[in-house]
């Protein structure tokens, strides 16, 4: 409950005026909890995640891109798979998985750390963490498919591109990523994707992967 306190002179004197303001019922129930209400006093909640793919849209998703890289490259000579880290790397490993199912071949697999090949390497604020690299076998000459859970700016994918020419001269460099949520800033884009979603630059798309984070989905957040 509110109340106003009005001080009021007549000519019988002076006297204090108390009015109780009535509010909204629920808002007044729910006053000083500290809880970000609405106008109707409801809680909202701006931050809410909405499930973009389930972990059923990103088996579909794996499958179909698998067989869009087979018939894109009329069969697997010379394809290999080099997943970015983090959950690039599972991606690429049932991407993997899926081809050897269709075609019977184990393409050659690989994992590319860009960390050190980051445009803001120099003003990041801690300590960044080296990944490895392991990628066990020539690129030179081969059709590479690099693979990422999200695209967006695109600096991770030109990074990307400069650690893979670093470590030699492949024939041609394609991109498999699962989300593209738009807002390039670098002329990047993407061969296969699982799902294009336009976003807002206040959101925020998180991709969880089983091996890393216990579940497959994607999701989507208003910046914190
Ligand atoms: O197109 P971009 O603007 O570069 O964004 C895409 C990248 O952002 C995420 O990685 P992040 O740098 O957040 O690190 P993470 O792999 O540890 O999640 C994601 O995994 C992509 O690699
Ligand atoms: O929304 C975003 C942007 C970059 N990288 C992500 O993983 N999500």
């Amino acid at each position: 409950m509110t109340s106003l306190l009005l001080s009021v002179t007549t000519g019988a004197g002076s006297f204090i005026l108390v009015i109780y303001l009535q509010m909204d019922k629920d808002v007044q129930e729910d006053e000083g909890k500290g809880e970000q209400k609405g106008r109707r006093g409801k809680v909202m909640e701006p931050r809410e995640k909405t499930l973009l793919m389930d972990a059923e849209g990103v088996r579909r998703a794996v499958t179909r891109i698998a067989h869009e890289m087979v018939e894109k490259n009329q069969g697997t000579a010379e394809l290999v798979l080099v997943g970015i880290r983090r959950r690039g790397v599972p991606l690429a490993e049932r991407l993997q998985r899926k081809i050897n199912e269709i075609e019977n071949v184990a393409v050659p697999l690989g994992a590319l750390d860009i960390t050190l090949y980051r445009d803001d390497l120099t003003t990041l604020a801690e300590q960044p963490v080296i990944l490895k690299t392991e990628v066990p076998f020539s690129i030179t000459g081969k059709k590479v498919v690099l693979v990422d859970d999200v695209l967006y700016t695109g600096r991770t994918v030109r990074a990307a591109l400069d650690a893979l020419m670093d470590l030699g001269r492949p024939q041609s460099i394609q991109l498999a990523v699962l989300l593209d949520r738009g807002h390039r800033e670098l002329p990047i884009r993407a061969d296969y994707v699982g799902k294009n979603v336009p976003t807002s630059k206040k959101e925020m798309v998180s991709v969880c992967v089983q091996e890393i984070d216990g579940q497959d989905s994607v999701t989507i957040q208003e910046r914190m």
